[in-house]
């Protein structure tokens, strides 16, 4: 296989670790980044792009996007209409109606598809399947240490180095979540994209300085099964904002490309 990957932060750097250990790397493998991370990742025996035509000029047989909400627009709509697969991580930019639309254009135009993998949480599929039997209700609740909302429009909300007990600093719905939080609520955008729909599915997010762990808890009601579940990530160690299982997630996608049964 060749494999594009699309920047080189937490989770590429994680996720080619992952592969390495596993006995998963690909033939090839081609990274698109930017201009000043060239230098580390040709040292680390990458092969480096720093635009989208050469990184569509190089054909790779997947496109994994870990990169940043702007990375969809800019590489993956294009990579789609060349016939490309991709899996993106940064699925709250989905949350854009305009650019949901554009996705699902390029992938007709190109015969292929976006991936949506289950990112930090699980249960997706179950979410997925319930869809046709009616699903009444999707509630989510993000808890993250206060570091883990630094950057965010948090920081105007509270003074998150003084939080000595939990805040609820949002409650709104997935669409909202997404756009303001775009590196903290791509678990929202999943859940709608898997289930009843960005206005629809509720979305709270907490600052906890009593966790240290971040934590994703959500309910479903529906026609054919109810559930919670809860699941504590531990944040990846290069970025508190990303949980490691994360980083899994993704290299589970690779792996079910690259073995006999996918699972
Ligand atoms: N689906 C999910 O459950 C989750 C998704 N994420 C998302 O995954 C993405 C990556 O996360 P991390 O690796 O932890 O972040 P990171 O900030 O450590 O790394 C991202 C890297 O991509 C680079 N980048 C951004 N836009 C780019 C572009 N257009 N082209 C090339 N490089 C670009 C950045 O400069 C940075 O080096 C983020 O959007 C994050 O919000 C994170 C956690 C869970
Ligand atoms: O990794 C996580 O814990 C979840 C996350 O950042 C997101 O939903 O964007």
């Amino acid at each position: 296989m060749h494999l594009g990957l699309i920047g080189y932060g937490n989770i590429t750097r994680a996720l080619l670790d992952v592969l390495a250990r596993e006995g998963a790397m690909p033939a090839r493998l081609t990274v698109l980044l930017r201009p000043a991370q060239a230098e580390a990742a040709r040292a680390a025996g990458v092969e480096v792009v720093t635009d989208t035509d050469a990184l569509l000029a190089a054909c790779p047989d997947l496109i994994v996007e870990c990169a940043g909400h702007s990375a969809v627009a800019g590489t993956v709509v294009p990579a789609l209409k060349a016939g490309i697969e991709c899996v993106v991580v940064s699925i709250g930019a989905l949350a854009d109606a305009d650019l949901h639309d554009t996705v699902r254009a390029a992938a007709k135009t190109g015969h292929t598809r976006i991936v949506l993998p289950a990112g930090a949480i699980g249960g997706v599929d179950l979410l997925a399947a319930l869809k046709p039997s009616g699903i009444s209700s999707v509630v989510y609740t993000s808890r993250k240490p206060p570091l883990a909302w630094k950057g965010t429009p948090a920081e105007a909300l509270l003074d998150l180095p003084a939080l000595t007990e939990p805040a609820t600093f949002f409650t709104g719905t997935a669409r909202e979540a997404a756009l303001r939080y775009p590196k903290n609520a791509n678990v929202a955008a999943t859940l709608a994209l898997a289930g009843l729909g960005f206005e629809a599915t509720q979305v709270q997010m907490v600052a906890d300085p009593t966790v240290g762990q971040n934590i994703h808890e959500y309910r479903v009601t529906s026609g054919a099964a109810d559930y919670a579940i809860r699941i504590e990530g531990k944040p990846s160690p290069d970025n508190p904002k990303t949980s490691l299982a994360t980083v899994y997630s993704v290299a589970r996608e690779v792996m079910n490309r690259l073995n006999e049964v996918a699972i």
